[in-house]
């Protein structure tokens, strides 16, 4: 059943066809970062399981995970975790290897960005194949996290991320999904 908020985030996001490549049908969230009524309901949705829960960290992955954790990360009172692609952050970091559709690409964060043990919410805009999810998953892991959730808003179940995630025991939050790539 898709509820009203669904229908109204699902409105939110454009849509476009063949890009980066052909087949690909883009979810642009720009658009729904630019509706102040679906931003909001977007962040309140992912929040709302975890009011009232102590968050250490939210931990939001480059580059649109960065707007949505930090918006996740006021609300909830926790502090903020880059999850960077590689040489961009300028301390000590730890770092993995991950598969994108073609090739592969490198994911850091700091060291010193989580002590053993903090509750931690990874958060991402979409979730696709789960690669790169799951790479950051094994970043927090190997930082001694404890992964409260990780939150998406858009889930593109064909292409099974969030089952790969599951079967890390990570408990999987999206607020809505589309049929395809
Ligand atoms: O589940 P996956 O198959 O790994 O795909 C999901 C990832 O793809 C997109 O990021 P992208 O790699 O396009 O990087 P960007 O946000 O820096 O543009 C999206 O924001 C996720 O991070
Ligand atoms: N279809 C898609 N739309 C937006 N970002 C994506 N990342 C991976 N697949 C995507």
């Amino acid at each position: 059943m898709t509820t009203t908020v669904q229908s109204e985030l699902i409105a939110a996001i454009r849509n476009i066809p063949d890009y980066p490549k052909p087949g690909v049908m883009f979810r642009d969230i720009t658009t729904l970062l630019g509706n102040p009524r679906a931003f909001r309901r977007a962040i309140d949705e992912l929040v709302h399981p975890y009011a009232g829960t102590k968050i250490d960290k939210i931990a939001g992955i480059e580059a649109r995970g960065f707007i949505l954790g930090g918006a996740i990360a006021h609300q909830l009172s926790s502090g903020f975790v880059p999850i960077r692609k590689k040489g961009k952050l300028p301390h000590d970091t730890v770092r993995i290897a991950y598969s994108l559709e073609y090739g592969v690409d490198e994911m850091e964060m700091h060291k010193d960005a989580l002590k053993p043990g903090e509750k931690v919410i990874l958060v991402d805009d979409l979730i696709a194949t789960g690669g790169t999810a799951e790479a950051a998953v094994k970043l927090l892991k190997q930082m001694g996290a404890d992964i409260v959730a990780a939150c998406f808003v858009i889930d593109l179940p064909e292409l099974g991320g969030r089952k790969k995630l599951e079967a890390l025991g990570v408990n999987v939050r999206t607020l809505i999904e589309f049929e395809g790539h």
